[in-house]
């Protein structure tokens, strides 16, 4: 593996890798380079000095760029799909899919080429005029997460680059080899030297001096609440731009007139998809007292009949690494303190051959969890579900509120008149009613409260990566009289 700063395929100027490993094994499958600050520094500086060009080359040859990477990448798919079977742990579906979305973000951003639009707006005479030009920001910094780590590397990089910013990709730790396979299509597609640069190393040792780097106008984040938290202050060095897509806490609220076949084969999604590792996973079940009895029987049965193993034929896939699978059973000792039922798994699976020293831990389902708990108040980030009895709507809907995240929501009830006292009383940024996720491109996926700043998708969120600019222009040739100064 290598970096990419300024168009050329790099070692860490220190020499220095850091191993990667297969979650599913819990072997080495390559090294990475540990990038020095210096190489930062010169990946910054690369993005720097290349940004008037890739401004300069217009949107429409962008976008014809953007998609040629996404037809490169459509041409393999498979390496990419087996990278996040390998590296990530994904099972093969989820794979797939995943790579579904990349080409479904990098195809949907490249539509807005020619679509980049500002406006002309009257001045305080009609012989002045206001000029609103959309302008890109300069350096965008991308820090992206390892549990969607094709996806979030495309959905921040195709909208980045679409709007003629220039970039510096540090993917996560746990899946650079990923990352890397995407902007090597990239560069393939014909990027400019400079333009798209990539670096590997722990966020913890360059982390700080890139989010406060000078030279950087934009830092855009899926990851942890506590990092969000700390680039909101490192950041402050330079008044950077932040996206901030952090943690989540959705509460699942399941009402009595619910079709309880669809709540129920959305929840095995919400909870399970991707080993729960996901912000928009379901972590707290509300579900209604007159149903919850035959609910819990249905859903604890399909929780025990997931296959969990090898992602090649398995129905769950492992934690990304071993500290994810310590704070699931960090979760459970909490639980027992707590004297909480389990109602289903709450162990690490006996899983046999190769597999055994994998990070995997079984489905688990928690019963009666107070909303105070820290089960019902912290993000869990894995396969374990708190449930909780309602009977009263008003309170149903203020506990779900009860969280200092605010990403997704989810509802399930025939009732429209709830539909609509939900969509207006829920403070998330996303409400899933009857259905399940994820979010769409079209959509704008951002979170309320403690989720983070800002917002992805759709023309808002490619909103994010402009800087909107006022040129202020008079053509009358009157003379000129200051008002507010006498005799001029
Ligand atoms: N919203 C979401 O989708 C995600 C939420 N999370 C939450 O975060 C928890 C921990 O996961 P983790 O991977 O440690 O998340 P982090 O927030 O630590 O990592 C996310 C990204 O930020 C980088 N990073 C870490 N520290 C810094 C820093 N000081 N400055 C700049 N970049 C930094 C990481 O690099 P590196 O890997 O080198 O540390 C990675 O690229 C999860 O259990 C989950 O709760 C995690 C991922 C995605
Ligand atoms: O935030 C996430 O986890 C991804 O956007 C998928 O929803």
């Amino acid at each position: 593996m290598k970096n990419l700063i300024d168009g050329k395929w790099v070692d860490s100027s220190s020499g220095k890798t850091l191993d990667d490993l297969n979650p599913a094994t819990g072997m080495k499958i390559d090294t990475f380079p540990a990038a020095t600050k210096d190489d930062v520094s010169r990946a910054i500086d690369a993005a720097e000095g290349t940004f008037w060009k890739w401004n300069d080359l217009g949107s429409k040859e962008r976008g014809r760029i953007i998609r040629k990477a996404g037809d490169l990448i459509q041409a393999k798919r498979k390496e990419l799909e087996d990278l996040l079977v390998r590296e990530c742990g994904k099972i093969r579906p989820q794979a797939q899919e995943e790579v579904n979305g990349v080409l479904d973000q990098i195809y949907y951003y490249a539509e807005f080429e020619r679509k980049i639009n500002g406006d002309l707006v009257e001045g305080d005479s009609s012989t002045r005029k206001i000029f609103q030009y959309k302008v890109p920001r300069g350096v965008v910094v991308a820090l992206t997460p390892w549990n969607f780590p094709a996806a979030m590397v495309a959905r921040k990089l195709a909208p980045a680059l679409m709007t003629g910013n220039s970039v510096v990709l540090k993917p996560s730790s746990d899946t650079p080899l990923i990352a890397e396979w995407i902007v090597r299509k990239f560069q393939e597609a014909g990027i400019p030297d400079g333009v798209l640069n990539f670096v590997t190393g722990k966020g913890s040792e360059i982390g700080d001096f890139i989010v406060s780097h000078k030279k950087v106008a934009l830092v855009t984040l899926t990851g942890s609440t506590g990092t969000g938290q700390r680039i909101i202050q490192q950041s402050s060095a330079n008044m950077s731009k932040l996206m901030l897509e952090l943690g989540g806490k959705a509460p699942f609220i399941v009402w009595n007139d619910a079709d309880m076949e669809k709540a129920l084969t959305t929840l095995v999604w919400a909870k399970f998809w991707n080993a729960g590792q996901s912000c928009i996973a379901a972590e707290r079940l509300y579900i209604h007292e007159d149903i919850a009895d035959k609910f819990e029987e249905k859903f604890i049965s399909m929780t025990k009949g997931i296959k969990v193993g090898d992602p090649e034929t398995a129905q769950m896939g492992p934690l990304i690494n071993h500290d994810a699978q310590k704070n699931m059973e960090n979760v459970i000792a909490e639980s027992e303190k707590e004297n909480l039922k389990i109602l289903s798994g709450g162990r690490k699976p006996d899983l046999k051959g190769e597999f055994n020293k994998g990070f995997f831990f079984e489905p688990t389902l928690i019963d009666n969890v107070p909303q105070k708990s820290s089960i019902f108040q912290d993000e869990i980030f894995g396969p374990v579900l708190g449930i909780h009895r309602v009977n009263d709507w008003d309170e149903t809907i203020k506990m779900a509120n009860d969280s200092q995240f605010g990403l997704a929501s989810y509802l399930f009830t025939e009732d429209n008149k709830r539909i609509y006292q939900a969509s207006e009383a829920i403070r998330f940024g996303e409400l899933y009613v009857n259905m399940p996720g994820p979010e769409s491109s079209q959509g704008y996926h951002t979170g309320f409260r403690m989720t983070g700043l800002a917002g992805e998708g759709s023309k808002y969120g490619i909103g994010e990566y402009l800087q909107l600019k006022n040129v202020y222009v008079d053509y009358s040739r009157d003379k000129l009289k200051l008002g507010s100064i006498p005799g001029f």
